[in-house]
């Protein structure tokens, strides 16, 4: 039986590393579908394409092929032989990419890369269980308070838990028109249980 997990939730509630996680338990590979958004910000910032100009981002990419390779050990998104993936997790690409998620044509090629990618695996997002994999085995939608997220994020960020929090809020009102969860998910709010709790909360979902 093909079986697609997918894992949406607010921004730094924990989608990338659990969806890791249980992809590795399953020995299923896992798709971090965010690193499309961040590797079309990351160019539009290389190349001063506007983020609000979406025909101008479609161009974009029509002269710069990107790439997601989801490998077991981490998704690598690669631009005409070069690996972008160490540029995408910068508060520079952070703040530019809700505004690159926004526009409707390039979401629909984010979700045309995504599905064809061969099945199954687990996928992280925000919308996965929604408009991208709807008919998904097993869903789950991810919270953790504000300030909990911004502890985390803080850890691997630079910049202090004040400032952080207040860019992640900011970024939540950008994505709410497409966070949000399934009928069918499981929503887990995760401020309080480690990432070994979220896991194993999400496994014992999963179909033996
Ligand atoms: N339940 C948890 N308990 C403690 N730390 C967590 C938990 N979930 C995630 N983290 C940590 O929080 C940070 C953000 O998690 P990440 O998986 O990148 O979130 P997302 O993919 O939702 O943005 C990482 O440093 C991760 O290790
Ligand atoms: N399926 C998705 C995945 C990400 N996005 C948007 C929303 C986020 O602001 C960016 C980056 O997503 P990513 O999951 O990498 O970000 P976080 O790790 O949650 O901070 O892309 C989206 O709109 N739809």
């Amino acid at each position: 039986m093909l079986v697609i997990v997918t894992i949406d939730g607010v921004a730094a509630s924990g989608k990338s590393s659990v969806a890791a996680r249980v992809a590795q338990q399953l020995n299923l590979p896992f798709v971090s579908s965010g690193l499309l958004y961040r590797a079309v910000a990351r160019l539009a910032l290389k190349h001063d394409v506007p983020t609000q100009d979406q025909e101008a981002l479609l161009r974009l990419l029509d002269s710069h092929a990107l790439e997601l390779r989801p490998y077991a050990q981490g998704n690598e998104v690669w631009c005409e032989g070069e690996d972008l993936t160490h540029e995408l997790h910068t508060a520079e690409v952070d703040a530019a990419v809700s505004r690159v998620a926004q526009h409707s044509q390039l979401r629909a090629w984010v979700n045309e890369q995504l599905r064809a990618l061969p099945e199954p695996f687990v996928v992280e997002g925000r919308d996965m269980g929604t408009a991208v994999f709807p008919q998904a085995s097993v869903k789950f939608y991810l919270t953790a308070s504000a300030r909990v997220r911004a502890e985390r994020r803080a850890g691997e960020r630079t910049g202090d838990v004040d400032a952080v929090e207040a860019a992640l809020r900011e970024r939540d009102r950008h994505d709410a028109a497409q966070s949000r969860p399934a009928p069918d998910a499981l929503l887990l709010d995760t401020s309080n249980l480690s990432l070994d709790e979220v896991v194993s909360c999400i496994l014992k979902a999963v179909p033996a």
